[in-house]
């Protein structure tokens, strides 16, 4: 933890590397698995709680703790520039009216935060975009035969439904019908995003990942334009939850904001992409995961179903439809630990921020402008920490956040035992490491509450509808045989979730 009261020491441990403020910075860019493997081993060697490296020639340390005098915006602004590509002059205009003593550095976050908290982390709108989520998922799964076993690529096939889904709840419909293929190059950018926004010069200058991102950003700009060529905010559906052209409150009202505040289209468009990225980089591989996890052990998928069952309310007797309640669903013991057990083991997120001023971190000097980074690996990695029942942290073990209770039935008065969850640890950094700023905000995913409903609701309908078995593990390349299972792929390190680097191959029969 970290010790604010200053020591005599001076400088923190040091990375090793060969090549001073060469090699780690090419391997933090290029291989940030193996550079986060470096940086766990060396804290646990020196004991200590701080090391220091450098990205270029600018310092910057990894810690474990919370300091609270981190510069939240700059990682944003790095982002306005890498993704929305807003122009200098943009970021040289006039502040808003009201804003005109806020500060140069925090302005741009004036009504953009409340955007968030509004319209997404607001209890209304999560709940609508997860029900249309579960709407249009569950359409997507419905064009798979029934009673019929066929053979299926997991990851393929959710990054295909699962993202499309979550785009049209979030906006809207026209953004997919006016850019035919813009799942695949949603996924192609998917690959290359995390590197991109530090615009470190070797892959800012690779011009297939430039490409990639300006084919994006085409199709994103095509919806800004045509959403704004044709909503009426007169009409009804101004305030609506849906519409087509925007999508989700969200979406519209962030359009309104950035249109008000003087950004162009362009700017727009990447503003789309970068949430793009929110929305879809962590969610479809974290589902992919619990998948994988459920169907490597048919009793855990038994016992899934059986609680996603419970969930299950009433069924249309029109249309056939069966509703589930979203709330008891994420509510439940087992769904809640795969849910946590999913996270702690595969996303690897370095939560960067930048000293405003001269810290003192751990008895150690940091100066100002230095990146200070924590990293999620090596929080849920940590033996002592989330260890369980024999089974060490190292291993996704469903149960691990079940305990059993003793309770009394309140119809038969007969004490029975009951499933609770309870995590094994706190998970101080699947959202956000560090959470309230100067700034007074709150910096942690303002998507959380979807992200969880997102989430367990494609595992509840999958496990519920579908009977699966695993085949093999295949190289999602070409599609030959792997001969092992798949693994974090580490290129994803420190980014977000991790994706399995090789396909599992399925076969399934939908029930219903
Ligand atoms: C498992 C799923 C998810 C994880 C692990 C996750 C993680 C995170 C983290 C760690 C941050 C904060 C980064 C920081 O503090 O600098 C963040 C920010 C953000 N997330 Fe998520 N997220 C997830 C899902 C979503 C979803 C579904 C959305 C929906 C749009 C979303 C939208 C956002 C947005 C807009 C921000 C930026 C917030 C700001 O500007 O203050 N996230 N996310």
């Amino acid at each position: 933890m970290l010790s604010w009261p200053p020591r005599s020491k001076q400088q923190p441990p040091v990375l090793r590397g060969t090549i001073p403020y060469v090699s780690n910075t090419v391997q933090y860019m290029t291989n940030a698995g193996a550079f986060l493997d470096r940086v766990s081993n060396q804290l646990k060697e020196t004991k200590s709680n701080i090391i220091k490296f450098h990205v270029g020639f600018t310092p910057a340390y990894i810690v474990t703790g919370s300091p609270e005098v981190l510069d939240v915006n700059f990682l944003m602004l790095r982002m306005m520039e890498a993704h929305w590509g807003v122009s200098p002059a943009e970021l040289g205009q006039v502040p808003a009216p009201g804003t005109e003593h806020t500060p140069d550095d925090q302005r741009y976050w004036h009504g953009h935060d409340r955007l968030y908290v509004d319209y997404l982390t607001n209890r209304k709108y999560s709940d609508a975009l997860a029900e249309t989520f579960y709407r249009l998922f569950s359409e997507r799964l419905d064009r798979q035969p029934v009673a019929e076993w066929t053979t299926v690529n997991l990851f393929q096939f959710l990054k295909a439904t699962m993202a499309e889904s979550a785009v049209i709840s979030l906006f809207g419909s026209q953004i997919v019908d006016l850019n035919p293929g813009i799942i695949e190059a949603y996924w192609d950018f998917d690959a290359i995003a995390g590197p991109l926004a530090w615009g470190l010069p070797q892959l800012s200058a690779a011009p297939v990942a430039l490409a990639i991102e300006a084919r994006l950003h085409e199709m994103t700009r095509r919806h800004i334009d045509s959403a704004w060529e044709h909503f009426d905010w007169d009409g009804p559906d101004a305030e609506a939850t849906w519409d087509p052209h925007w999508g989700s409150r969200l979406s519209r009202e962030s359009a309104r904001w950035l249109r008000q505040g003087g950004f162009s289209n362009h700017a727009a468009a990447g503003h789309t992409l970068a949430t793009l990225f929110g929305l879809n980089g962590n969610t479809v591989p974290i589902t992919t995961w619990a998948m994988i996890e459920a169907i490597k052990d048919p009793s855990l998928f038994q016992a899934l179903r059986e609680e996603a069952q419970s969930a299950y309310t009433a069924t249309d007797p029109k249309t056939g439809t069966k509703h589930i309640d979203a709330q008891k669903l994420v509510a439940l013991p087992l769904m809640q630990s795969l849910y946590v057990e999913t996270m702690r083991l595969h996303v690897s997120l370095n939560i960067a921020r930048q000293a405003k001023q001269p810290l003192e971190i751990d008895g150690f000097r940091v100066r100002q402008g230095a990146l200070v980074q924590t990293c999620s690996q090596v929080a849920h990695y940590d033996e002592a920490v989330w260890a369980a029942g024999g089974h060490p942290a190292t291993e996704f073990w469903g149960w691990r956040h079940v305990k059993e209770v003793e309770v009394v039935d309140e119809g038969s008065g007969e004490t029975v035992t009951r499933r609770q969850f309870a995590m094994k640890a706190r998970p101080s950094s699947f959202f956000s490491v560090w959470y309230v700023f100067p700034r007074g905000g709150y910096v942690m995913c303002p998507g959380r509450h979807f992200a969880k409903q997102e989430i367990l609701l494609a595992v509840a309908v999958l496990v519920s509808k579908f009977d699966m078995e695993f085949v093999e593990w295949t190289n999602p390349d070409d599609g030959s045989r792997s001969d092992r299972p798949g693994l974090d792929d580490r290129r994803y390190a420190a980014f977000l979730a991790m994706s399995p680097d090789r396909e599992m191959k399925i076969r399934w029969r939908r029930n219903w």
